[in-house]
């Protein structure tokens, strides 16, 4: 067996305490995985004292993370702080000083990917991250590596799992959002600042993520079109059950005429497809690609266990590369597909309206769709005393006709009130 390779990890927290504890707990297995032993020589914390969920080895505790990477004999840095700074500089000295580096951070990865993967081209080492989309379940590898023979032209993802967890709850007990928001809170699934999660930023990093990854192109955060599910009501989530449909916060990433369309938003999908049937804070990314067909990848997406698990598999792949003299998948953006702008994005919406119950509504209704060259799929009425509910599911368009027809038919005076206003996917066109 080859001499020990030194480890050092940034960040004791959810992930990084997992993360030394199987580093702990696996060393003999996971040295004979790789062909050496993987010795922990640093952990960067921000304070000494807190109270960690492991037992860090006397004398391996140090709130130096800088002089921690610059030190020239670590040959594998996990980056598990977070957020963007000082994240990136740590991690670009990190691979300017020779190591390969694991890190489980999306949030960097989607505002600045490119710079992270030139410094490891540059420097000829590794840059892994299966553990910042979809935690512990394999998504990275499979669009990097297992699918690069073929032309993926869609991923749909249920890739945060704080909002399945508050979208699951409010569909199976009528739960209102502010409601199935605090339950997420107490049970620990949603942070006490559940910004991140519930306005999509986190789920539109990941999109951004899979986006680049799937259409070998640049894409990042900024590019991603991006709607939370705080404004889901208790009577949407009704009308999807009328349907037969479910709202999910979906992660929808496509290839539109050699463009790549790639957007986060809460929509209504049937029962019957494969991600409806993702409950509580689970994750799932569905995949279609030209040659394989529909791939579908499911599993924990969150929680410091399972998104060390995804990082020691990196870790034991970067591993092996350091010690083959090789490196892994770098940067595949050859492509340089444009990013296509919502407005030209095609959806199908379904449209709630409160409308005056008189003769000719329908058809007035059916003309301002018909105005912006929307076609209609399907109309449900339900009669009210002397109003009606009129359900409008419309055929696909594009986002921008849409919103069109929503703005035209809140100005009408018949329409008393636009009640629910949600895209719908994964159904027939
Ligand atoms: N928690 C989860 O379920 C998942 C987390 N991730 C990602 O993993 C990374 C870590 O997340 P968590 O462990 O949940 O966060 P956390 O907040 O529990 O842990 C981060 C730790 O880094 C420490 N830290 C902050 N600045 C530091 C510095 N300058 N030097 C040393 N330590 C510093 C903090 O004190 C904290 O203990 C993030 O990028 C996150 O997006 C990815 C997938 C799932
Ligand atoms: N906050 C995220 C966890 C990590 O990616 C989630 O709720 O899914
Ligand atoms: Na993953």
């Amino acid at each position: 067996m080859s001499t020990p390779l030194k480890v050092a990890v940034l960040g004791c927290g959810s992930v990084g305490s997992q993360v030394v504890r199987l580093l702990q707990e696996q060393a003999g297995d996971l040295a004979a995985r790789v062909g050496a032993p993987l010795e922990l020589v640093g952990v960067a914390v921000r304070r000494l004292d807190a109270a960690r969920e492991v037992d860090v080895p006397e004398g391996l505790l140090t709130t130096d993370a800088q002089g921690l990477v610059a030190r020239d004999d670590v040959d594998l840095v996990i980056e598990v702080i977070g957020g963007i700074e000082p994240a990136r500089s740590l991690i670009l000295s990190a691979l300017e000083n020779g190591a390969s580096v694991v890190t489980a951070n999306k949030a960097l990865l989607a505002e600045d990917g490119p710079t992270l993967y030139e410094a490891a081209e540059k420097a000829g080492r590794d840059l892994y991250f299966e553990a910042a989309v979809a935690g512990a379940i394999p998504i990275i590898r499979p669009l990097r590596e297992s699918l690069a023979g073929d032309t993926v032209t869609r991923v749909l993802g249920i890739v945060n799992g704080t909002t399945n967890f508050i979208l699951d709850k409010m569909d199976s007990s009528g739960a209102g959002f502010a409601e199935a928001l605090e339950e997420a809170q107490e049970l620990g699934y949603a942070e006490a600042d559940p910004t991140a999660d519930v306005e999509g930023f986190d789920a539109a990093a990941k999109a951004a993520i899979l986006a680049s990854l799937a259409f070998h192109s640049r894409v990042t955060a900024s590019d991603v079109h991006r709607e939370g599910i705080s404004e889901v009501t208790a009577a949407d989530v009704q009308s999807a059950r009328d349907m037969g449909s479910v709202v999910k916060l979906l992660a929808i990433c496509e290839l539109k005429d050699d463009a790549v369309a790639v957007r986060v938003h809460p929509a209504m999908i049937p029962r019957s497809h494969p991600l409806a049937s993702v409950r509580e804070a689970y994750n799932a990314v569905f995949v279609e690609s030209q040659a394989a067909g529909q791939l579908m990848f499911y599993g924990p997406g969150a929680g410091g266990a399972p998104t060390a698990s995804a990082v020691l598999g990196d870790l034991v792949t970067v591993a092996r590369n350091v010690l083959a003299d090789k490196r892994g998948a770098g940067e595949s953006a050859y492509a340089d597909r444009a990013v296509l702008p919502m407005g030209e994005t095609t959806t199908r919406y379904h449209v709630a309206i409160d409308v005056d119950d008189k003769a000719g509504v329908l058809a007035t209704v059916a003309q301002a769709f018909a105005e912006h060259g929307v076609s209609i799929q399907t109309v449900r009425q339900e009669g009210r005393d002397d109003d009606a509910q009129l359900v409008v599911v419309s055929h696909s368009a594009t986002d921008a006709a849409l919103a069109a027809t929503v703005e035209h038919l809140r100005g009408m005076d018949i329409v008393r009130e636009v009640t629910s206003v949600m895209r719908v996917e994964g159904g027939e066109e």
